[in-house]
């Protein structure tokens, strides 16, 4: 069994690696080397995807070793750095506490000082109970400690999503193919939102997330069956596509079903035959919360160099590119600049003559 600080590590070292595949790509010279270096690790990554254990299942198939697809590529200059001897002592590295129950005045300083010296300190006397944080990290560890039989859907569900979506994109029949989307920019689930709705005595008066497009490629949401989330439905191009026209509707849960959208990201790769939708959460009760789960898919590739746009085979003479390129790190910018929720793919759009 692996110490879980291991599968930390192995979670962090993953992410890295991915971006490292992408460094390595530029290297001109070293370009056959790099690609076959691509190609098995995007073949190794399949397999661990085809796995359907996720880095927890690898502790449980007894893995003593950290596979290579786990392992920045050696000269990277990012390596990590062997592990060192086992210490004579424990040298563990204290960094400061501050006891938030001392007064302002004892407080103010010694913050000052952990935050211009090491940049980390410990707060106690925080009062967040402890059986509070207690629950939330067991929740945390019940998802992920649950046998592999009920853990493995979720880890097949993102990428069979990404695989439909692509396969539909082009006019259906194959359209460009289920793997395009993989091969163009390397989906995967990086962020998750845990929203909580409480019940609110005037729900008419609140909205409890204002409209939106997700920034995401796509997005798959589980909620409870309270209710609350609405599309933006406009009437001439069928659901959605932003604007601010259109009347707001409900989506009733259904029971066992997940929620897919389409992002900001895919709208604009797909040429927008897909659609980002406006979307929102009002308060449907005064009695009850509702609980939603947000995990949202981006691409895998996010340097300043990768650039992504509409594909080159959905375009026509009468229907050419209707976004320019852009890379995920310019796309995320724009979307701050555009303010909070806001798309912001019209600066991206090409004017039609
Ligand atoms: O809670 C919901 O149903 C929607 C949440 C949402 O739209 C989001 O997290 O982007
Ligand atoms: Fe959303």
């Amino acid at each position: 069994m692996l110490d879980p600080r291991i599968i930390d590590q192995m979670c962090g070292i993953k992410t890295e690696s991915t971006r490292t595949r992408h460094f390595a790509k530029k290297g001109v010279g070293r370009m056959a080397a790099a690609e076959e270096r691509d190609a098995a690790a995007a073949s190794s990554l399949a397999e661990f995807h085809a796995s359907r254990a996720g880095v927890r299942g690898l502790v449980e198939s007894g893995a003593t070793a950290v596979p290579p697809l786990f392992l920045l590529p050696p000269g990277c200059g990012r390596e990590r750095s062997p592990p060192p001897p086992p210490p004579q002592r424990a040298t563990a590295f204290a960094i400061p506490t501050v006891d938030l129950s001392l007064p302002r005045s004892a407080t103010v300083p010694l913050v000052r000082a952990a935050a211009t010296s090491c940049g980390f300190f410990h707060v106690t006397s925080h009062g967040v109970p402890p059986g509070t944080v207690a629950s939330a990290v067991a929740a945390v560890r019940a998802f992920h400690e649950q046998p592999a039989a009920s853990r493995s859907p979720c880890y097949s569900l993102a990428p069979e999503m990404a695989r439909l979506l692509s396969e539909a994109l082009g006019g259906g029949g194959g359209g460009v193919g289920a793997e395009r989307l993989e091969r163009e920019m390397q989906v995967e689930g990086w962020l998750m939102a845990c929203h909580y709705y409480p019940p609110c005595p005037e729900p008419e008066r609140v909205v409890g997330s204002l409209e939106h497009t997700d920034p995401s490629l796509f997005t798959v949401l589980a909620q409870d069956a309270v209710g609350g989330l609405q599309v933006r439905r406009e009437e001439e191009e069928g659901v959605g596509g932003g604007g601010g026209r259109g009347e707001w509707v409900d989506v009733a849960p259904v029971a066992g079903a997940l929620v897919v959208n389409v992002g900001d990201v895919l709208k604009m790769v797909s040429n927008e035959e897909y659609k980002s939708v406006e979307h929102r959460v009002v308060i449907k009760s005064s009695q009850d919360a509702r609980v939603s789960i947000a995990v949202f898919f981006n691409p895998a590739k996010r340097d300043a160099s990768d650039l992504f746009g509409p594909l080159p085979e959905l375009l026509t003479a009468e229907r050419p590119a209707r976004f320019r390129r852009f890379s995920v790190p310019e796309f995320m910018r724009s979307r701050r600049e555009s303010g909070h929720g806001k798309s912001s793919i019209d600066s991206f759009r090409i004017a039609a003559d």
